[in-house]
C-alpha cells in the first residue's frame, strides 16, 4: 500500500507542478487572477502536454513494477509452494534490474509518455472547459464544481489514454520470458491482428469508473493547496 501511495504523490506534485508554472510562463497571469483572466485553451492544452510528458519518466518505474506485481497472479505461498517470482516492490525493482539491466526498469517508459502527453493536455482542457462552463464568469468555481470538473476531465483523460494503456502493459509484461513484440508498432498490429479492434478498449469502464472519484478528489486539493498557499 506504502508504495503506490508514495508514487501517487511524487507523481501528482510534479505534474501538476510542470503544468502550473508553464502555464505561468505561457500566460503570464498569476494564479490570483486565473479566474478574472482565464487562459486561452490552446496553453492549458499545451501546460497539460509537457505536464505529461515530465511526469511519465518519472512514473515509469513504478508503474512498471506495479504492472508487474498485479499480473503475478501465481497463489500466495502455501507451505512448500516455491518463491513467487517477486516478493514485493523492492524485490520486484532488483530483480529487473539484475535480470533486465537499467533498460528493463525503463520498459514501456516510451509508449507511456505516448500515452500520457496528449492525454493530460486533455485533462487539464476539460477541468478549465467545464469549470468555466458551470460558473458565472469572473467567479472562481464552487467545491462541487471543481469536484464534478475533475472527475469528468479524468474520465475524459482515460478514455483517450486506454488504447495506448493497454500497449503499454503488454510492453510492460514483455520480456519476462520470451520478447514478443519488436516495439510500440508491432505491438499495436500483432494484438489488432489477433484480437481485433475491441483490444484497444480492454478496461475501459473500470479505468473511468476509477478515475471519476479519484480526479474529483485530486482536483480538489489542488485548487485548496493553492488557495492556502497561494
Ligand atoms: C493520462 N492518464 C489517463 C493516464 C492519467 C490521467 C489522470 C491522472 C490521475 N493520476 C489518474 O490516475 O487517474
Amino acid at each position: 500500500m506504502s508504495f503506490p501511495i508514495a508514487s501517487i504523490a511524487l507523481v501528482n506534485s510534479v505534474l501538476f507542478g510542470v503544468y502550473s508554472n508553464v502555464l505561468l510562463v505561457l500566460t503570464a497571469t498569476p494564479y490570483q487572477e486565473r479566474w478574472t483572466h482565464p487562459a486561452m485553451y490552446t496553453d492549458i492544452f499545451l501546460a497539460g502536454c509537457m505536464g505529461g510528458f515530465v511526469q511519465s519518466y518519472c512514473l515509469g518505474p513504478f508503474d512498471l513494477i506495479k504492472v508487474r506485481l498485479q499480473n503475478q497472479t501465481e497463489p500466495r505461498l502455501k507451505p512448500g509452494s516455491p518463491q513467487p517470482r517477486y516478493r514485493g516492490p523492492l524485490h520486484c525493482m532488483a530483480s529487473i534490474l539484475q535480470k533486465e539491466g537499467v533498460q528493463g526498469l525503463l520498459r514501456g517508459s516510451g509508449t507511456l509518455m505516448l500515452r500520457d502527453t496528449p492525454t493530460l493536455g486533455i485533462y487539464f482542457v476539460t477541468y478549465e472547459w467545464f469549470c468555466r462552463y458551470s460558473t458565472p464568469k469572473g467567479q472562481e468555481p464552487s467545491s462541487t464544481t471543481v469536484l464534478v470538473a475533475g472527475g469528468f476531465a479524468g474520465i475524459a483523460s482515460w478514455v483517450t489514454a486506454t488504447p495506448l494503456d493497454v500497449i503499454k502493459c503488454r510492453m510492460q509484461m514483455d520480456g519476462l520470458k520470451e520478447r514478443l513484440y519488436r516495439g510500440v508498432v508491432h505491438c499495436m498490429a500483432s494484438s489488432l491482428r489477433q484480437e481485433g479492434p475491441g483490444v484497444f478498449f480492454r478496461g475501459l469502464t473500470i479505468n473511468s469508473a476509477r478515475a471519476f472519484p479519484v480526479n474529483a478528489v485530486t482536483f480538489l486539493s489542488y485548487e485548496y493547496l493553492l488557495r492556502w498557499w497561494g
